[in-house]
C-alpha cells in the first residue's frame, strides 16, 4: 500500500516526513530509508523523520533516518520541520511549543507568530562518550584537542547535542577539501558511533561561517545541531559569543547559548516543499 509523504526543508537540510502517529515503531525500514532518499532513484532527501506517539509525557516521538540508513538521536533542523508537519496534521496555526521525545533527549520547539521555530535544544555534553577517551586522557583538555586526519594535525573540540559534533576552527571554509577530509573525520577511529565534522570561520564575535560533514548523510546545506555545537565550542574556545548568526550554505540560523539555564536556543525557518506518495 503506497504510503504518504510531505517533503520539508530546513535551510536546504531537506527531508521526507511520514505521519506515524498510529504506531510505535517507523512505517519504513533503514532499506527504505536508502531507496527513499535517493536523488536519482528515489524522492532524494538528507533523511526520513517520522511522527510517533509521544512517551514519557511527550506530545511527540521523533525517529530519523539518515540517507545511508543509519538512526541518529537527533535533528536540529529536521526538528522545526517535524514541528511544522504535525501542526499542519492538527491543523493548528497560532503559535504554540511541542515537546518532543527524542533518541537525544527531550527537545521542545516553538512555532513563533513570524513563521520561524525556536528550539529549546537542551544543554551541550562534553565528557560524553562520543568525546575520545584517548585524547582527553592526552593532556585532559576537552576542547582544542590535536588529531590526526588526512595527514594533517588539526584541533578539535567535540560537543554532544543529543549527536556527536568535531569542531574545527579554520580561516577560511570555503577552501577546506571537505569531500576529502569529511569521510575522513566521520569514519576515524576515535570516534566508534562515527561523527558529525564542522569547519568554522570566525568572520565577527557574533558571525559565524559553517561547513558541514554530515554523519551518515555526507554535505549538507546546514545542520541545527552543528550549528548549536560549533556556537559551544567557539564559547569555550574564547573564539565568539554566547549568541551568535552562523551562516551555512543554505541560510542563516540564530543561536543562542543562554547564561541562565545553559540550554542552547535554535531560531529558524521550516518550509514545506510538496506532497506524495509512494
Ligand atoms: N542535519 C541534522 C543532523 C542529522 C543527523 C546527523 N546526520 C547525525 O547522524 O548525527 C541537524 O540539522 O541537526
Amino acid at each position: 500500500m503506497a504510503i504518504e509523504f510531505t517533503k520539508y526543508h530546513g535551510l536546504g537540510n531537506d527531508f521526507i516526513l511520514i505521519d506515524n502517529r498510529s504506531a510505535s515503531e517507523p512505517r519504513l525500514t533503514p532499506d527504505d530509508a536508502v531507496k527513499w532518499c535517493d536523488r536519482h532513484f528515489g524522492i532524494g532527501a538528507d533523511g526520513v523523520i517520522f511522527a510517533l506517539p509521544g512517551q514519557d509525557g511527550t506530545d511527540y516521538t521523533m525517529r530519523i533516518f539518515n540517507n545511508d540508513g543509519s538512526e541518529p538521536e537527533m535533528c536540529g533542523n529536521g526538528i522545526r520541520c517535524l514541528a511544522k508537519f504535525i501542526a499542519e496534521l492538527e491543523e493548528i496555526t497560532e503559535p504554540r511549543s511541542y515537546k518532543i521525545h527524542t533518541l537525544g533527549g527531550l527537545i521542545t520547539p516553538k512555532l513563533e507568530a513570524n513563521g520561524l521555530i525556536t528550539v529549546d535544544m537542551g544543554k551541550p555534553r562534553l565528557l560524553a562518550a562520543e568525546i575520545p577517551t584517548t585524547l582527553v586522557a592526552a593532556n585532559q583538555k576537552v576542547v582544542n584537542q590535536p588529531l590526526e586526519v588526512a595527514g594533517k594535525t588539526w584541533q578539535v573540540t567535540c560537543v554532544n547535542m543529543g549527536n556527536p559534533h568535531c569542531i574545527t576552527f579554520v580561516d577560511d571554509v570555503a577552501a577546506i577539501p571537505l569531500e576529502t577530509v569529511g569521510p575522513q573525520f566521520e569514519t576515524h577511529a576515535v570516534f566508534p558511533k562515527k561523527i558529525n565534522t564542522e569547519f568554522i570561520q570566525v568572520v565577527r564575535s557574533d558571525y559565524l561561517k559553517m561547513r558541514v560533514w554530515e554523519r551518515g548523510a555526507g554535505i549538507t546545506l546546514a545542520c541545527g545541531t552543528g550549528a548549536c555545537a560549533s556556537l559551544v565550542a567557539g564559547v569555550l574556545n574564547g573564539k565568539c559569543d554566547r549568541r551568535a548568526t552562523v551562516e551555512l550554505p543554505g541560510g542563516l540560523l540564530q543561536i543562542e547559548w543562554s547564561e541562565a539555564d545553559d540550554r542552547l536556543y535554535m531560531t529558524g525557518p521550516a518550509e514545506k516543499t510538496f506532497v506524495g506518495q509512494r
